[in-house]
């Protein structure tokens, strides 16, 4: 097995502890630094005493020429950071993936326009790859610079894109009511996420201006080869991971709900982090927490003839440092569970 060496910058936030837990027991990985924007050369577990014995190295300045001796560097950093970043290391040597959406969409005014933020440039857009992997495996095998999905759009598009492609759903009428732990929002503390303000509470926030809306968009057009609006908004629920997206979609003529189920096993078959739940007691983010499972149920509502249809992740690992391994291992030729096969923790 390949000795991989790996450089993680934005360490300390949720997404990069994530990468850290999960690449600490990786079989190919052989290194990993730790880089930071603002704390270097502190012992990083000094300040996550988690990790003592476990990741004692002193957090490292960015710097280029340091990056560029790694085969792989993850980026989990705030967005309107790796539009500058990045640039310079692409096809310098090692794969970049980056957890933010500075490379998502491929339309540099589409992002100014729902970031509010500066693009990256418009060549190193159009080489970056959409690593949702379970769609776009060919694809990421090769790329220099994986856009690696964010949370809700993993959730929405893995369980919506075998029906919309196979056009057993209407795409006309796409309404999607998503609901996220506080953790979505990373480690930087907020007013909304204070907790004596979320807990005992549920809210929704980003009104019809959220910013996964263009990329859900996007992405169905690019899998299922339809271009359409959806209804899409998102509810802060008081828990601290997870992910559950409750999708509602008209059913077309004779379509029946095992048609439906049949398509989601069919679609998902040979891959291992993809389960078709049937029942739905058996649906809910603590049965895929800590793991890189995404679990997707469907029913049909047969008075309104409208499907529902449910995607539940983790966050922090299918939304975010899961994802971003499972592409790296593909990059590696190596099994896609390699350092990822753990039982989520229910309890
Ligand atoms: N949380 C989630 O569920 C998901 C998050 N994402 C995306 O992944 C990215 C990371 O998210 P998350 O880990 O939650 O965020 P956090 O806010 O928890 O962490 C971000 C880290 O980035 C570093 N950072 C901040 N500013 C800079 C800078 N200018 N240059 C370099 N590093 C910087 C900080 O570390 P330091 O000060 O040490 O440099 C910080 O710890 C974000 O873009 C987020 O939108 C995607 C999917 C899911
Ligand atoms: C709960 C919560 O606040 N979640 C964040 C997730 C954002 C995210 O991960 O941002 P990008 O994918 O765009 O990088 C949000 O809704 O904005």
């Amino acid at each position: 097995m390949s000795a991989v060496k790996v450089g993680i910058v934005g360490a300390t936030g949720y997404g990069g502890l994530e990468l850290i837990r999960f690449l600490h027991n990786h079989q190919a990985v052989e290194q990993i630094d730790l880089f930071t924007s603002s704390e270097e050369g502190v012992v990083f577990s000094s300040k996550f005493g988690h990790l003592v014995n476990i990741a004692d190295k002193p957090l490292q300045k960015i710097d280029y020429e340091t990056l560029e001796k790694f085969d792989v560097v993850f980026t989990s950093t705030p967005s309107g950071v790796t539009s500058e970043l990045l640039p310079p290391l692409v096809g310098k040597g090692p794969k970049l993936i980056d957890l933010s959406g500075d490379y998502r969409l491929k339309d540099p005014a589409s992002y100014e326009a729902w970031y509010d933020k500066k693009a990256a440039p418009l060549k190193i857009i159009e080489q970056s790859v959409y690593g949702l992997t379970e769609w776009n495996a060919d694809n990421v095998k090769n790329a220099s610079l994986i856009a690696n999905p964010g949370c809700y759009p993993t959730a929405v598009l893995l369980s919506l894109l075998p029906l919309l492609k196979e056009k057993l759903i209407d795409p006309s009428f796409l309404v999607i009511d998503a609901k996220s732990g506080i953790s979505g929002a990373g480690n930087k503390p907020s007013q909304t996420t204070h907790f004596s303000e979320a807990n005992e509470s549920f809210s929704i926030y980003k009104t019809n201006s959220h910013q996964h809306i263009p990329e859900i968009e996007q992405a169905i057009s690019m899998f299922a080869g339809v271009d359409t609006a959806i209804s899409f908004n998102t509810h802060l629920v008081p828990m601290t991971r997870g992910i559950l997206s409750t999708a509602y979609a008209p059913v077309m003529p004779d379509v029946t709900e095992s048609h439906l189920v049949a398509c989601l096993q069919a679609t998902y078959e040979k891959h291992p982090f993809v389960r078709i739940v049937t029942d739905v007691n058996t649906l809910a983010t603590n049965r895929v927490r800590g793991s890189n499972y995404c679990d997707i149920f469907v029913k049909i509502d047969s008075r309104t003839r409208r499907a529902t249809i449910v995607g539940v992740i983790d966050n922090l690992v299918k939304g975010a440092a899961g994802q971003a391994i499972q592409n790296m291992n593909v990059q590696f030729d190596l099994p896609q569970t390699t350092g990822l096969d753990v039982v989520p923790f229910f309890i």
